[in-house]
């Protein structure tokens, strides 16, 4: 599934209207109907709705669930803003058609805020249909003021058409007031505002409904960004063979773990193996060696130079070169820490491992003091960045990285050439090339310790075993949510870290 801007939207429509023959009323009606119908499938029995139109397409949208409703014989309120003379050529004619079907509605101006409170009050139903991908700067009057009473006088169920009004489509913003919905039915494709806070926690449940665009349009210009699917990445799932050997599934280094974080690259070593790597290698400063063997049993432990207090140093092993020659990805960060000579040691990291290289918590925040290392690197590089550290790698605040996280993300991945996995509820992969998949596994239970390391693990071990990144990225993320919310068997509060890396194996069986 494909996740849309506004303007790829609009430009979908017109392929579908002028390329193809689809008449936009056809659309319009068919858009109508499909909310409609979920209404009446709800509630069966007559109910008693207010329906909100604007004079753009959306309002045109509202005209005729106000006529399908009336007609199944529900009691519809229409209420319009702006005039008909805004109307475009479609809106117009639905607007017409409700009239004639005896549906009269109201263009709505102050004098009239009593009567539509006591309408909003008394509705079981309340369709949003001011605003929909086309709205322009802040809010004008009187749709402000309807978008407020529909949020403090509405008492039933308030359906967004499309998207809530006064949300933006493609940052997922809001603006000055924005419509509160408990659902949002869209049409053809999801768009960004569904995912993207603060206009996600206005959506309510999202349902995408067809309204007979043709796959074929889509597949002519297909939009840059899609949702995270098992087709993006499952062909590479296979089971083993039985000829195969523990080479057949690469070996990653994981380093990280120095003193008192010890268990930040303990779960990634454990997670990569348990994600298949043949072999898993846990780097920690040398003071660490006998305290990570006593933990792990399954993976090899290689002591790092350390600064006498069980922290890394700038130095690298004496045997690196011959070694990173066994290495199919290395994994860098998980309780890594902050140390003298950090830079220097990430360049050569990054230089100096010839095979992809996963880069996550303190590991990133060392890169944030010189993103240009990255020009170093001539191997597919995987930053996983929480919200913060995004942050300090932009140089910008947490909030505005919240505030465009798809713009962001993939202005990071197509400047410095990497793998940007922005992580968070809807986890945003950005790659080099512009394109972005959007994550939708997961659950609260992955909000603690220990998650972000774990994906790190699994990431590190699918590159490991030589699946491409474009594959082996949304792979990852996607198997980390589920197990995440697999993880679950009490409350979501009690999920330990140990929970997740044991859900990896149930989370990838349906996918063998
Ligand atoms: N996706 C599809 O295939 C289909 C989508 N449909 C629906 O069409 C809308 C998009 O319709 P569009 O006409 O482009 O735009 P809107 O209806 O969302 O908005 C335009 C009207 O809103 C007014 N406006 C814009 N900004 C503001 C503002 N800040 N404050 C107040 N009013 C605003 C604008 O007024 P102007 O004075 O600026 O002209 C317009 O009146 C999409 O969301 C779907 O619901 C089709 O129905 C079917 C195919
Ligand atoms: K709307």
């Amino acid at each position: 599934m494909y996740l849309y801007t506004a303007q790829e939207m609009r430009d979908l429509d017109r392929y579908a209207i002028e390329e193809i023959g689809i008449p936009g009323m056809v659309l319009m009606e068919n858009a109508g109907h499909a909310v409609a119908r979920r209404l009446l499938d709800r509630w069966r029995r007559s109910a008693t709705a207010v329906v909100l139109s604007g004079s753009g397409n959306n309002g045109g949208d509202g005209f005729v669930i106000a006529r399908r409703l009336a007609s199944a014989g529900w009691d519809v309120s229409l209420w319009i803003a702006g005039s008909v003379e805004k109307m475009s050529q479609e809106t117009r004619t639905f607007y017409e058609a409700c009239i004639h079907a005896g549906v009269t509605g109201e263009f709505y101006d102050s004098s009239q805020k009593q009567a539509l409170a006591r309408h909003l009050e008394h509705s079981d139903v309340v369709v949003d249909a001011l605003l929909g991908t086309g709205i322009r700067g802040e809010l004008r009057e009187p749709v402000r003021t309807l978008i407020r009473m529909v949020n403090q006088q509405a008492r039933g169920f308030v359906v967004a058409v499309d998207v809530p009004s006064g949300v933006d489509t493609d940052t997922g913003a809001v603006a000055s007031e924005a419509v509160v919905a408990d659902k949002t039915i869209t049409f053809a494709h999801p768009k960004w505002c569904h995912y993207l806070r603060p206009a996600a926690e206005r959506c309510g449940n999202v349902r995408v409904e067809d309204i007979g665009i043709p796959q074929q349009a889509v597949h002519l210009s297909p939009p840059s960004s899609r949702i995270n699917e098992p087709s993006l990445w499952q062909a590479y799932l296979k089971p083993r063979s039985r000829w195969s050997h523990k080479g057949d599934f690469g070996h990653l280094l994981v380093v990280g773990g120095s003193r008192g974080m010890l268990g930040a690259a303990v779960m990634a070593g454990t997670a990569a193996l348990r994600t298949g790597a043949g072999l898993a290698t846990v780097a920690v400063p040398e003071g660490q060696e006998q305290a990570l063997a006593a933990q792990v049993t399954e993976a090899l432990v290689w002591g790092w130079p350390d600064d006498g207090q069980g922290h890394f140093s700038a130095g690298f092993p004496q045997d690196w070169e011959k070694r990173v020659r066994r290495l199919k990805a290395v994994a860098a960060g998980p309780g890594l820490g902050r140390f003298d000579g950090e830079e220097e040691w990430l360049r050569r990291l990054l230089q100096q491992a010839p095979v992809p290289l996963v880069l996550d918590a303190d590991a990133l925040n060392i890169l944030s003091k010189d993103p240009s290392l990255l020009r170093e690197r001539r191997q597919p590089t995987v930053l996983t960045p929480h919200p913060g550290e995004m942050a300090r790698l932009s140089g910008q605040g947490v909030k505005e990285v919240e505030s465009s996280r798809r713009r962001i993300a993939r202005e990071w991945a197509q400047a410095w050439g990497v793998t940007v996995v922005l992580k968070g509820t809807y986890t945003l992969i950005a790659f080099p090339d512009g394109t972005q998949v959007l994550n939708t596994t997961g659950g609260p239970a992955l909000a603690k310790a220990g998650s972000g390391d774990i994906l790190t693990g699994i990431l590190g071990a699918l590159l490991a075993r030589g699946i491409p990144e474009k594959a082996a990225v949304p792979m990852g993320v996607y198997l980390h949510g589920l197990a995440g919310q697999q993880a679950v068997t009490s409350t979501e509060h009690s999920v330990l870290a140990r929970d997740v890396i044991a859900a990896i194996g149930p989370a990838i069986r349906p996918f063998l």
